[in-house]
């Protein structure tokens, strides 16, 4: 028999983490966005034209009043279609609503529905104020914080990209050894990369601030599941024409810049057959990357003299020839965890049952890998997958509020023992395989 599942974590819990992100945090990152709207009314209206100075009032007053339904612990909203939306999800989430009603006999709320649903359906509804208004439909509120970021992160962004050309050019001569220890490099620096989102500082800055390569082995001991070496076997043993990596991108700035170093030597390497980047398709959690961020940090980045110039422009033009093929589906932002992709994302869900190897960026991944449940931490990976298993899957977070699982039956308390918020921080990462086998 199935033992129940442990419920989902959830502002209902007083004091949590997620109790905290729905009463502090998430009021914030709104309030950063109508005040962004209203100071900078006059310049978009230079931007999108005259209608979107007026429709910033309108959208301004949706946000608002979202943020007071938030406080006061409301019910969420269903959405509206959006005909003219390629990417329109409003189905699935309203599909989702009338689920949660049928299931609980209540509708859901902020405080109450749980945490994973409540701050998807925000940026959702913040994406919908927006696309409400006509001349605001391209907009995104947190691209200027997004590129802030990878501008802060240019002098270690320098220092990496330098290291991935001298790696490169020695790639061919290397013994299987020192291979192994350059490619696992770099899946360390873009774990270390996961550090820089902007959602949980609550859109404060954060940014890249020297030589992550400088401090790897100081942070080694604190990568809490590394199946690095597994991983390396499992890389390696892919048959030479069956190597098609599908990465999962997460947030924009120096973090996506580490992905897409990590993929540069992978494939110098010869590890890859092909290489596919999934993207949001809205603004999303403050940081995360969409197709526009992707594109212009690479196109950024190739106007840059010396080393990051001339690696920038061999990623684009791996961009145009097809090496690197972007990928966008509407599944990624919905409020639906992973183990229903196959259910409400089916075309998604087959798309990544080709790969040989699925890479998960980040804490939301995570948490939607796991249905953000409140999990002992001795759960086995595979156990929290419940079931979702497209492919090969490999997690690279580090742990910023969603749950842990896959550690040593006391090795939770150990490390509560050092450092009392180690699974809220970012200050702790996983690099977590699960092959099925
Ligand atoms: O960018 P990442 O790594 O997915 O992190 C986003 C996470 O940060 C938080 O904002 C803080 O925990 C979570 O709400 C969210 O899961
Ligand atoms: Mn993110």
């Amino acid at each position: 028999m199935d033992l129940p599942l442990p419920p989902p974590l959830s502002g209902n819990n007083v004091g949590s983490f997620a109790y905290l992100t729905v009463k502090d945090r998430l009021p914030v990152i709104l309030t950063r966005v109508i005040d962004y709207l209203h100071r900078e009314r006059t310049s978009l209206g230079s931007r999108y034209g005259m209608a979107a100075q007026e429709g910033c009032k309108e959208v301004v007053g949706r946000l608002s009043q979202m943020k007071n339904e938030m406080q006061t612990n409301k019910d969420l909203q269903l959405l509206q279609a959006q005909p003219t939306n390629p990417h329109d999800d409003s189905e699935l989430w309203n599909h989702q609503f009338e689920s949660y009603v049928s299931e609980h006999e209540v509708t859901p709320k902020w405080f109450t529905a749980s945490w994973l649903y409540v701050e998807c359906h925000m940026y959702a509804r913040i994406h919908e104020a927006l696309f409400l208004c006509n001349a605001l439909r391209e907009f995104d509120p947190f691209e200027e914080q997004k590129q802030k970021s990878l501008e802060d992160s240019l002098p270690a962004i320098e220092a990496l990209i330098e290291k991935v050309s001298t790696t490169c050019t020695t790639l061919s001569s290397q013994t299987q050894d020192q291979l192994k220890q350059h490619v696992l490099t770099f899946f360390e620096v873009s774990l270390w990369g996961n550090r820089c989102d902007l959602s949980l500082s609550g859109g404060d800055e954060r940014f890249q601030e020297g030589d992550v390569l400088l401090s790897l082995e100081k942070l080694r001991n604190k990568i809490i599941v590394n199946d690095s070496n597994m991983l390396w076997q499992f890389l390696t043993s892919l048959p030479e024409d069956q190597r098609d990596i599908v990465l999962v991108v997460d947030n924009a700035g120096f973090e996506l810049v580490s992905d897409l170093c990590l993929l540069t030597v992978l494939m110098e390497a010869g590890l890859t057959t092909s290489l596919t980047i999934h993207t949001k398709t809205r603004p999303w959690f403050v940081s995360d990357t969409m197709e526009t961020d992707l594109r212009w940090t690479v196109d950024k980045l190739r106007s840059h003299p010396g080393h990051v110039g001339q690696v920038a422009a061999k990623w684009s033009s791996y961009l145009s020839d097809g090496r690197w093929k972007i990928c966008n589906n509407k599944f990624w932002t919905t409020g639906h965890d992973f183990s229903e992709m196959s259910k409400f994302g089916g075309d998604l869900y087959s798309q990544l049952s080709k790969a040989s190897l699925i890479i998960f960026k980040g804490d939301l991944n995570y948490r939607k890998l796991t249905g953000d449940l409140e999990w002992p931490t001795d759960t086995k990976f595979e156990d929290a997958l419940q079931g979702f298993r497209p492919a090969p899957l490999l997690a690279v977070r580090t742990a910023k509020g969603g749950p842990v699982v896959g550690l040593l039956p006391d090795q939770g308390k150990d490390i509560y023992s050092v450092d009392k918020d180690w699974n809220t921080t970012g200050d702790y990462g996983m690099i977590q395989l699960c092959t099925f086998s």
